[in-house]
Protein backbone atom coordinates (compact mmCIF):
# COMPACT_ATOMS: atom_id res chain seq x y z
CA UNK A 1 0.00 0.00 0.00
CA UNK A 2 3.18 1.95 -0.14
CA UNK A 3 3.47 4.51 -2.50
CA UNK A 4 6.74 5.97 -1.48
CA UNK A 5 9.59 6.26 -3.34
CA UNK A 6 12.50 4.24 -2.86
CA UNK A 7 15.59 6.70 -1.32
CA UNK A 8 18.71 6.04 -0.24
CA UNK A 9 19.47 8.58 2.92
CA UNK A 10 22.08 11.53 1.99
CA UNK A 11 25.49 11.40 4.31
CA UNK A 12 26.14 14.57 5.18
CA UNK A 13 29.35 16.17 2.97
CA UNK A 14 32.77 15.88 4.89
CA UNK A 15 33.11 18.97 6.94
CA UNK A 16 29.54 20.40 5.79
CA UNK A 17 28.73 22.79 8.91
CA UNK A 18 25.43 23.25 10.43
CA UNK A 19 27.13 24.23 13.71
CA UNK A 20 27.82 27.77 13.40
CA UNK A 21 24.61 28.79 14.94
CA UNK A 22 23.41 30.53 17.60
CA UNK A 23 22.95 28.44 21.28
CA UNK A 24 18.84 27.44 20.90
CA UNK A 25 18.62 24.98 23.32
CA UNK A 26 21.11 24.72 26.66
CA UNK A 27 20.77 22.21 29.27
CA UNK A 28 22.32 22.21 32.23
CA UNK A 29 22.54 19.66 35.23
CA UNK A 30 19.23 17.90 33.76
CA UNK A 31 17.65 15.84 36.32
CA UNK A 32 14.93 13.50 36.22
CA UNK A 33 14.56 11.10 39.08
CA UNK A 34 10.75 9.07 39.13
CA UNK A 35 10.42 8.49 42.49
CA UNK A 36 8.93 4.66 43.78
CA UNK A 37 6.27 4.49 46.18
CA UNK A 38 5.39 1.61 48.56
CA UNK A 39 2.86 0.66 50.80
CA UNK A 40 -0.72 2.19 51.92
CA UNK A 41 0.96 5.52 52.95
CA UNK A 42 2.27 5.63 49.20
CA UNK A 43 5.99 6.39 50.70
CA UNK A 44 8.96 7.72 48.73
CA UNK A 45 11.41 4.29 49.20
CA UNK A 46 13.59 4.82 46.40
CA UNK A 47 13.36 6.66 42.70
CA UNK A 48 14.62 5.54 39.48
CA UNK A 49 17.96 7.95 38.28
CA UNK A 50 16.38 8.12 34.95
CA UNK A 51 18.50 11.42 33.64
CA UNK A 52 21.33 12.05 35.83
CA UNK A 53 22.55 14.93 35.24
CA UNK A 54 22.81 16.37 31.68
CA UNK A 55 24.69 19.14 29.82
CA UNK A 56 24.71 19.72 26.55
CA UNK A 57 23.67 22.81 23.80
CA UNK A 58 22.26 22.49 20.16
CA UNK A 59 22.73 25.00 17.85
CA UNK A 60 20.59 26.76 15.23
CA UNK A 61 20.07 24.50 12.35
CA UNK A 62 21.94 21.70 13.45
CA UNK A 63 21.15 17.89 14.42
CA UNK A 64 22.03 16.66 17.45
CA UNK A 65 21.83 12.40 17.59
CA UNK A 66 21.21 11.02 20.98
CA UNK A 67 22.26 7.14 20.93
CA UNK A 68 21.92 4.97 23.58
CA UNK A 69 20.87 1.32 25.15
CA UNK A 70 17.51 0.99 25.82
CA UNK A 71 16.50 1.92 29.31
CA UNK A 72 19.43 4.97 29.47
CA UNK A 73 17.26 7.45 29.59
CA UNK A 74 17.04 8.93 26.04
CA UNK A 75 12.98 9.07 25.93
CA UNK A 76 13.35 10.94 29.31
CA UNK A 77 15.74 13.50 28.18
CA UNK A 78 13.69 14.19 25.23
CA UNK A 79 10.51 14.83 27.45
CA UNK A 80 12.36 17.04 29.65
CA UNK A 81 13.31 18.85 26.74
CA UNK A 82 10.09 19.66 25.48
CA UNK A 83 9.13 20.12 28.32
CA UNK A 84 6.55 17.28 28.77
CA UNK A 85 8.23 16.26 31.87
CA UNK A 86 8.93 18.47 35.04
CA UNK A 87 12.68 18.35 35.62
CA UNK A 88 13.77 16.98 39.41
CA UNK A 89 16.88 19.31 38.85
CA UNK A 90 19.06 21.20 36.39
CA UNK A 91 18.32 23.55 34.03
CA UNK A 92 16.86 24.07 30.43
CA UNK A 93 17.00 27.00 28.65
CA UNK A 94 15.27 27.87 25.28
CA UNK A 95 16.86 30.75 23.41
CA UNK A 96 18.06 31.99 26.21
CA UNK A 97 14.85 31.48 28.60
CA UNK A 98 14.66 29.28 31.52
CA UNK A 99 11.98 26.97 30.82
CA UNK A 100 12.88 24.74 33.60
CA UNK A 101 9.55 24.85 35.84
CA UNK A 102 7.10 26.59 33.42
CA UNK A 103 4.01 26.05 33.65
CA UNK A 104 1.12 25.58 31.32
CA UNK A 105 0.49 29.09 30.37
CA UNK A 106 3.76 29.70 30.14
CA UNK A 107 4.97 26.99 28.25
CA UNK A 108 2.11 27.32 25.55
CA UNK A 109 3.72 30.14 23.35
CA UNK A 110 6.71 27.84 23.52
CA UNK A 111 4.90 24.90 22.03
CA UNK A 112 4.43 26.72 18.75
CA UNK A 113 8.74 26.49 18.82
CA UNK A 114 9.30 23.53 20.13
CA UNK A 115 7.61 19.70 18.87
CA UNK A 116 8.31 16.25 19.07
CA UNK A 117 7.92 13.55 17.08
CA UNK A 118 7.01 10.24 18.72
CA UNK A 119 7.77 6.45 18.02
CA UNK A 120 5.15 5.06 17.29
CA UNK A 121 3.34 6.20 14.20
CA UNK A 122 0.34 3.78 15.15
CA UNK A 123 -0.41 4.79 18.80
CA UNK A 124 0.31 8.85 18.52
CA UNK A 125 -2.47 9.09 16.10
CA UNK A 126 -5.77 9.21 17.15
CA UNK A 127 -8.00 5.90 15.01
CA UNK A 128 -11.04 8.19 15.77
CA UNK A 129 -10.05 11.40 13.89
CA UNK A 130 -9.37 12.20 10.40
CA UNK A 131 -5.80 13.39 9.29
CA UNK A 132 -7.12 16.74 8.24
CA UNK A 133 -8.31 16.91 12.07
CA UNK A 134 -4.97 15.35 13.36
CA UNK A 135 -2.96 17.98 11.51
CA UNK A 136 -5.15 20.85 11.67
CA UNK A 137 -4.96 20.29 15.96
CA UNK A 138 -2.16 22.22 16.73
CA UNK A 139 -4.01 26.03 14.77
CA UNK A 140 -6.95 25.25 17.01
CA UNK A 141 -5.15 24.49 20.60
CA UNK A 142 -2.73 27.62 19.69
CA UNK A 143 -5.88 29.86 18.66
CA UNK A 144 -4.22 30.22 15.11
CA UNK A 145 -5.53 31.27 12.00
CA UNK A 146 -3.49 30.94 8.58
CA UNK A 147 -4.10 32.45 5.46
CA UNK A 148 -6.16 30.57 3.16
CA UNK A 149 -7.88 28.63 6.47
CA UNK A 150 -7.19 25.39 8.34
CA UNK A 151 -7.71 22.88 5.51
CA UNK A 152 -6.00 24.48 2.68
CA UNK A 153 -2.50 24.60 5.25
CA UNK A 154 -3.38 21.28 6.11
CA UNK A 155 -3.19 20.22 2.48
CA UNK A 156 -0.04 22.15 1.90
CA UNK A 157 1.45 20.45 4.98
CA UNK A 158 0.60 16.63 3.43
CA UNK A 159 2.35 17.63 0.04
CA UNK A 160 5.82 18.94 1.94
CA UNK A 161 5.66 15.24 3.72
CA UNK A 162 4.80 13.88 0.82
CA UNK A 163 1.61 12.59 1.22
CA UNK A 164 -1.61 13.26 -1.31
CA UNK A 165 -3.36 16.57 -0.18
CA UNK A 166 -6.83 14.64 -1.19
CA UNK A 167 -6.69 12.26 1.50
CA UNK A 168 -7.00 14.95 4.17
CA UNK A 169 -10.57 12.84 4.83
CA UNK A 170 -8.94 9.83 5.09
CA UNK A 171 -8.15 7.80 8.85
CA UNK A 172 -5.15 6.97 10.01
CA UNK A 173 -5.52 3.05 9.63
CA UNK A 174 -5.51 3.84 6.13
CA UNK A 175 -2.21 4.21 5.77
CA UNK A 176 1.24 2.62 5.53
CA UNK A 177 3.69 3.04 8.66
CA UNK A 178 5.91 5.38 6.86
CA UNK A 179 2.41 7.57 5.66
CA UNK A 180 1.95 7.65 9.33
CA UNK A 181 4.80 9.02 10.49
CA UNK A 182 4.67 11.35 7.57
CA UNK A 183 1.51 11.99 9.14
CA UNK A 184 3.05 12.50 12.61
CA UNK A 185 5.42 15.00 11.06
CA UNK A 186 3.23 16.96 9.33
CA UNK A 187 1.50 17.61 12.21
CA UNK A 188 5.08 18.11 14.00
CA UNK A 189 5.47 20.91 11.35
CA UNK A 190 2.20 22.63 11.13
CA UNK A 191 3.23 25.63 13.72
CA UNK A 192 6.80 26.62 11.73
CA UNK A 193 8.66 24.96 14.71
CA UNK A 194 12.31 25.84 15.98
CA UNK A 195 13.36 22.73 17.65
CA UNK A 196 11.95 19.34 16.32
CA UNK A 197 12.99 16.08 19.09
CA UNK A 198 12.36 12.91 17.12
CA UNK A 199 12.26 10.34 19.58
CA UNK A 200 12.98 7.15 17.52
CA UNK A 201 11.26 8.62 14.67
CA UNK A 202 11.84 5.56 12.56
CA UNK A 203 12.82 2.13 14.87
CA UNK A 204 8.82 1.33 14.35
CA UNK A 205 9.52 1.31 10.33
CA UNK A 206 10.58 -1.41 7.81
CA UNK A 207 13.94 -0.96 7.17
CA UNK A 208 13.23 -0.51 3.57
CA UNK A 209 10.80 2.74 4.65
CA UNK A 210 12.88 4.17 7.47
CA UNK A 211 15.81 5.60 4.65
CA UNK A 212 12.98 7.40 3.15
CA UNK A 213 11.91 9.11 6.58
CA UNK A 214 15.00 9.93 7.64
CA UNK A 215 15.43 11.39 4.43
CA UNK A 216 12.62 13.58 4.88
CA UNK A 217 13.42 14.82 7.79
CA UNK A 218 16.75 15.83 6.02
CA UNK A 219 15.12 17.83 3.28
CA UNK A 220 12.66 19.33 5.80
CA UNK A 221 15.74 20.51 7.66
CA UNK A 222 17.48 22.10 4.37
CA UNK A 223 14.40 23.60 3.56
CA UNK A 224 12.52 24.99 6.65
CA UNK A 225 15.84 25.13 8.47
CA UNK A 226 14.94 23.32 11.40
CA UNK A 227 17.16 22.01 14.10
CA UNK A 228 16.58 19.01 15.25
CA UNK A 229 17.41 16.32 18.48
CA UNK A 230 16.98 12.89 17.12
CA UNK A 231 17.20 9.81 19.57
CA UNK A 232 17.91 6.67 18.66
CA UNK A 233 19.08 3.26 19.76
CA UNK A 234 20.87 2.25 16.94
CA UNK A 235 24.43 4.24 15.69
CA UNK A 236 23.28 3.91 12.27
CA UNK A 237 20.23 5.62 11.89
CA UNK A 238 21.92 9.24 13.37
CA UNK A 239 25.59 8.28 11.68
CA UNK A 240 23.89 10.08 8.34
CA UNK A 241 21.79 12.86 9.81
CA UNK A 242 23.54 14.41 12.52
CA UNK A 243 26.29 16.85 12.85
CA UNK A 244 27.57 16.17 17.07
CA UNK A 245 26.24 12.99 18.86
CA UNK A 246 25.72 12.14 22.27
CA UNK A 247 26.00 8.73 23.72
CA UNK A 248 24.28 7.93 26.56
CA UNK A 249 24.66 5.47 29.72
CA UNK A 250 22.07 5.22 32.56
CA UNK A 251 20.76 8.75 32.64
CA UNK A 252 24.42 10.32 31.44
CA UNK A 253 26.32 11.35 28.71
CA UNK A 254 29.07 9.20 28.17
CA UNK A 255 30.59 10.83 24.67
CA UNK A 256 29.35 14.08 23.05
CA UNK A 257 31.41 14.40 19.69
CA UNK A 258 31.36 15.74 16.12
CA UNK A 259 30.14 13.25 13.76
CA UNK A 260 32.71 12.64 12.21
CA UNK A 261 35.46 12.23 15.51
CA UNK A 262 33.10 9.75 16.96
CA UNK A 263 32.69 7.70 13.98
CA UNK A 264 36.97 8.05 13.49
CA UNK A 265 38.05 7.53 16.93
CA UNK A 266 35.37 6.93 19.18
CA UNK A 267 37.16 7.91 22.74
CA UNK A 268 34.87 5.76 25.38
CA UNK A 269 34.34 2.41 25.46
CA UNK A 270 31.12 2.03 25.87
CA UNK A 271 31.14 3.88 22.17
CA UNK A 272 33.18 1.68 21.01
CA UNK A 273 31.30 -1.06 22.06
CA UNK A 274 28.07 0.58 20.14
CA UNK A 275 29.61 1.25 17.12
CA UNK A 276 31.33 -2.22 16.74
CA UNK A 277 27.67 -3.75 17.04
CA UNK A 278 26.87 -1.56 13.68
CA UNK A 279 28.43 -3.22 10.72
CA UNK A 280 29.09 -0.93 8.44
CA UNK A 281 29.78 -2.04 5.05
CA UNK A 282 33.25 -1.18 3.56
CA UNK A 283 34.47 -3.34 0.59
CA UNK A 284 38.55 -2.38 1.63
CA UNK A 285 37.29 -4.32 4.95
CA UNK A 286 35.45 -7.48 3.06
CA UNK A 287 38.74 -9.77 4.51
CA UNK A 288 39.24 -8.43 8.11
CA UNK A 289 38.09 -10.29 11.16
CA UNK A 290 35.40 -9.15 12.77
CA UNK A 291 36.29 -6.74 15.52
CA UNK A 292 32.63 -7.12 17.41
CA UNK A 293 32.40 -6.37 21.57
CA UNK A 294 29.87 -8.46 23.09
CA UNK A 295 28.85 -6.25 26.28
CA UNK A 296 28.48 -8.40 29.16
CA UNK A 297 24.92 -8.61 30.97
CA UNK A 298 22.03 -5.60 30.65
CA UNK A 299 22.56 -2.40 31.57
CA UNK A 300 22.52 -2.11 35.57
CA UNK A 301 19.30 -1.17 37.11
CA UNK A 302 19.05 3.01 37.44
CA UNK A 303 17.09 2.67 40.39
CA UNK A 304 20.81 2.32 42.36
CA UNK A 305 23.49 2.81 39.24
CA UNK A 306 26.96 1.61 39.89
CA UNK A 307 29.73 3.94 42.11
CA UNK A 308 31.91 5.93 40.03
CA UNK A 309 32.05 6.00 36.31
CA UNK A 310 28.76 3.51 35.73
CA UNK A 311 29.92 1.75 32.73
CA UNK A 312 32.96 0.33 35.20
CA UNK A 313 30.61 -2.66 35.80
CA UNK A 314 31.10 -3.68 32.40
CA UNK A 315 33.97 -2.01 30.82
CA UNK A 316 37.39 -4.21 29.85
CA UNK A 317 39.53 -1.18 30.57
CA UNK A 318 37.77 -0.80 34.41
CA UNK A 319 40.34 -0.16 37.42
CA UNK A 320 39.76 1.19 41.21
CA UNK A 321 39.53 4.69 39.98
CA UNK A 322 36.53 3.63 37.61
CA UNK A 323 34.40 2.15 40.82
CA UNK A 324 35.44 5.13 43.11
CA UNK A 325 35.67 8.16 41.13
CA UNK A 326 33.47 9.73 38.53
CA UNK A 327 35.13 11.17 35.77
CA UNK A 328 33.44 14.40 34.37
CA UNK A 329 32.70 14.98 30.89
CA UNK A 330 35.17 16.72 29.61
CA UNK A 331 36.43 18.21 25.86
CA UNK A 332 39.92 15.66 25.64
CA UNK A 333 40.03 16.89 21.95
CA UNK A 334 38.04 19.82 20.16
CA UNK A 335 34.56 18.69 18.68
CA UNK A 336 34.67 15.55 21.21
CA UNK A 337 33.81 15.81 24.89
CA UNK A 338 34.73 12.35 27.12
CA UNK A 339 33.86 11.33 30.56
CA UNK A 340 36.59 8.34 30.93
CA UNK A 341 39.52 7.89 33.27
CA UNK A 342 41.07 5.16 30.33
CA UNK A 343 40.07 6.78 26.88
CA UNK A 344 40.53 4.73 23.71
CA UNK A 345 42.63 6.27 21.43
CA UNK A 346 43.45 9.04 23.85
CA UNK A 347 45.97 9.07 26.29
CA UNK A 348 45.02 7.78 29.55
CA UNK A 349 43.51 10.06 32.17
CA UNK A 350 44.97 7.58 35.29
CA UNK A 351 47.98 6.09 33.89
CA UNK A 352 49.16 5.04 37.68
CA UNK A 353 46.12 2.81 38.06
CA UNK A 354 46.95 -0.44 36.23
CA UNK A 355 45.67 -2.79 38.29
CA UNK A 356 42.14 -3.93 36.47
CA UNK A 357 39.04 -4.32 37.89
CA UNK A 358 37.66 -8.67 38.28
CA UNK A 359 34.50 -7.28 36.13
CA UNK A 360 37.01 -5.74 33.42
CA UNK A 361 38.75 -9.02 33.57
CA UNK A 362 35.78 -10.99 32.61
CA UNK A 363 34.54 -8.26 30.15
CA UNK A 364 37.95 -8.57 28.43
CA UNK A 365 37.10 -12.00 27.57
CA UNK A 366 34.06 -10.74 25.50
CA UNK A 367 36.16 -8.12 23.71
CA UNK A 368 37.43 -9.48 20.79
CA UNK A 369 41.38 -9.88 20.71
CA UNK A 370 41.76 -7.88 18.07
CA UNK A 371 40.03 -4.82 19.96
CA UNK A 372 42.43 -5.72 22.82
CA UNK A 373 45.07 -5.08 20.72
CA UNK A 374 44.24 -2.12 18.73
CA UNK A 375 43.35 -0.59 22.16
CA UNK A 376 47.07 -1.27 23.57
CA UNK A 377 48.56 -0.06 20.07
CA UNK A 378 47.05 2.94 20.45
CA UNK A 379 47.50 3.54 23.86
CA UNK A 380 50.90 3.21 23.14
CA UNK A 381 50.96 5.23 19.94
CA UNK A 382 48.87 8.08 22.03
CA UNK A 383 51.45 7.82 25.22
CA UNK A 384 54.45 8.42 22.77
CA UNK A 385 52.79 11.05 20.78
CA UNK A 386 52.15 12.65 24.23
CA UNK A 387 56.11 12.20 25.43
CA UNK A 388 57.54 13.34 21.99
CA UNK A 389 55.39 16.74 22.63
CA UNK A 390 56.05 16.93 26.10
CA UNK A 391 60.44 16.28 25.08
CA UNK A 392 59.10 18.97 22.43
CA UNK A 393 57.80 21.40 24.39
CA UNK A 394 60.55 21.13 27.19
CA UNK A 395 62.97 22.05 23.90
CA UNK A 396 61.61 25.03 23.23
CA UNK A 397 61.19 25.98 26.89
CA UNK A 398 64.95 25.76 27.20
CA UNK A 399 65.79 27.42 23.79
CA UNK A 400 63.71 30.42 25.13
CA UNK A 401 65.22 30.25 28.42
CA UNK A 402 69.06 30.57 26.95
CA UNK A 403 67.06 33.59 24.29
CA UNK A 404 65.62 35.14 27.49
CA UNK A 405 69.04 34.54 29.41
CA UNK A 406 70.56 36.35 25.89
CA UNK A 407 68.12 38.86 26.09
CA UNK A 408 68.65 40.37 29.43
CA UNK A 409 71.95 40.44 28.91
CA UNK A 410 71.75 42.78 26.00
CA UNK A 411 70.15 45.54 27.92
CA UNK A 412 72.66 44.96 30.69
CA UNK A 413 75.67 45.77 28.39
CA UNK A 414 73.50 48.27 26.41
CA UNK A 415 72.88 49.60 30.06
CA UNK A 416 76.85 49.58 30.53
CA UNK A 417 78.05 51.00 27.32
CA UNK A 418 75.69 53.50 28.06
CA UNK A 419 76.96 54.46 31.15
CA UNK A 420 80.58 54.59 29.63
CA UNK A 421 79.36 56.89 27.36
CA UNK A 422 78.36 59.24 29.97
CA UNK A 423 81.36 59.20 31.69
N1 LIG B 1 7.09 7.41 34.22
C1 LIG B 1 8.06 6.65 34.69
N2 LIG B 1 8.05 6.17 35.95
C2 LIG B 1 9.06 5.41 36.43
N3 LIG B 1 10.15 5.06 35.73
C3 LIG B 1 10.22 5.49 34.46
C4 LIG B 1 9.20 6.30 33.85
N4 LIG B 1 9.57 6.58 32.58
C5 LIG B 1 10.75 5.97 32.38
N5 LIG B 1 11.14 5.32 33.51
C6 LIG B 1 12.39 4.55 33.69
O1 LIG B 1 13.46 5.43 33.42
C7 LIG B 1 14.51 4.74 32.74
C8 LIG B 1 14.81 5.44 31.44
O2 LIG B 1 13.70 5.27 30.58
P1 LIG B 1 13.63 5.89 29.11
O3 LIG B 1 12.36 5.46 28.48
O4 LIG B 1 13.92 7.32 29.16
O5 LIG B 1 14.86 5.15 28.39
P2 LIG B 1 15.19 4.99 26.87
O6 LIG B 1 16.66 5.08 26.75
O7 LIG B 1 14.40 5.94 26.07
O8 LIG B 1 14.73 3.53 26.56
P3 LIG B 1 13.88 2.99 25.31
O9 LIG B 1 14.82 3.07 24.15
O10 LIG B 1 13.58 1.60 25.72
O11 LIG B 1 12.69 3.87 25.19
C9 LIG B 1 14.02 3.31 32.55
O12 LIG B 1 14.58 2.51 33.57
C10 LIG B 1 12.53 3.42 32.69
O13 LIG B 1 12.01 2.22 33.23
Amino acid sequence: MSDEKAVTIPAQSEGEDRTGGEVLLKVTGLQKHFPIKKGLLQRQVGAVHAVDGLDFEVRSGETLGVVGESGCGKSTMGRLITRLLEPTGGKVEFQGKDITHLGVAGMRPLRRDVQMIFQDPYSSLNPRHTIGTIIGAPFKLQGVEPEGGIKKEVQRLLSVVGLNPEHYNRYPHEFSGGQRQRIGIARALALNPKLVVADEPVSALDVSIQAQVVNLLDDLQEELGLTYVIIAHDLSVVRHVSDRIAVMYLGKIVELADRDLLYKSPMHPYTKALMSAVPIPDPRRKNAKSERILLKGDVPSPISPPSGCRFHTRCWKATEICKTTEPKLIELRPGQQVACHHPENFADQAPQDTVLLTAAKEAAELVADEVLAESAETSAAVAAEVEAAAEAAEEVEAAAETEAAKGTKAPKETQVTKEADEK
